[in-house]
């Protein structure tokens, strides 16, 4: 099992290589939005509200290079938000509220789907395009109801969530070295 696992990884990550220019795209739209004074907001269930957070925190904190730090929240983190919405609102509105709260004209949100049809992430998508969001899918399967709400989708060709959440982790990698790469350095060692 152990050997078709990583035969099906390394096949999802040689599917990328020909969507490396919309990759690139995307990647560039978060680093503008940061370079003119934006913030990211990233969303996911389970899995992938780890990869946002894991996100957030390398741009808040850094990925491998010294510089300031930069606006990004995972909207995964608070649970007096996420009890409190999801007990008055129900579970779809957890991050939309978040998104009506916080999102301002300028930022982008990033919602992270495996299956591409998470309720709260549609609705999430939805309150970023009236608020004056840019919006970015991180999707799989068949990119779902999410693939076609968003500015820009990015589908891992794959039916499996774990394989296509080992993809996520590695384009979300790819935007950090991107966005660092696009802003000012400090001083500092690489890590
Ligand atoms: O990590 C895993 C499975 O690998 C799970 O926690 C998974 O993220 C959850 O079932 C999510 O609710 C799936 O949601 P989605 O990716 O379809 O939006
Ligand atoms: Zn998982």
């Amino acid at each position: 099992m152990l050997n078709t696992m990583i035969d099906a990884h390394v096949q999802c990550l040689e599917n990328l290589k020909p969507m490396a220019p919309v990759l690139k795209t995307a990647g560039d739209m978060l680093l503008q939005c940061l370079l003119d004074g934006g913030k990211l907001m990233i969303c996911g269930n389970g899995g992938s509200a780890s990869d946002a957070q894991h996100f957030a925190a390398e741009i808040v904190g850094r990925f491998e290079r010294e510089r300031r730090a930069y606006p990004a929240v995972a909207l995964s983190t608070d649970t007096s938000i996420l009890t409190a919405v999801g007990n008055d609102y129900g579970y779809r509105e957890v991050f939309a509220r978040q998104v009506a709260g916080l999102g301002r004209s300028g930022d982008v949100l990033i919602g992270i789907s495996t299956s591409g049809h998470s309720e709260n992430i549609v609705r999430a998508v939805e309150q970023a395009a009236s608020s004056g969001l840019k919006t970015i899918g991180l999707l799989g399967k068949d990119g779902g109801t999410l693939s076609r709400l968003v500015d820009q989708a990015i589908v891992v060709d794959s039916a499996t969530t774990a394989r296509i959440q080992e993809a996520h982790i590695f384009i979300l990698h790819y935007w950090a070295w991107l966005i660092e790469s696009g802003l000012p350095q400090t001083h500092g060692d690489p890590v």
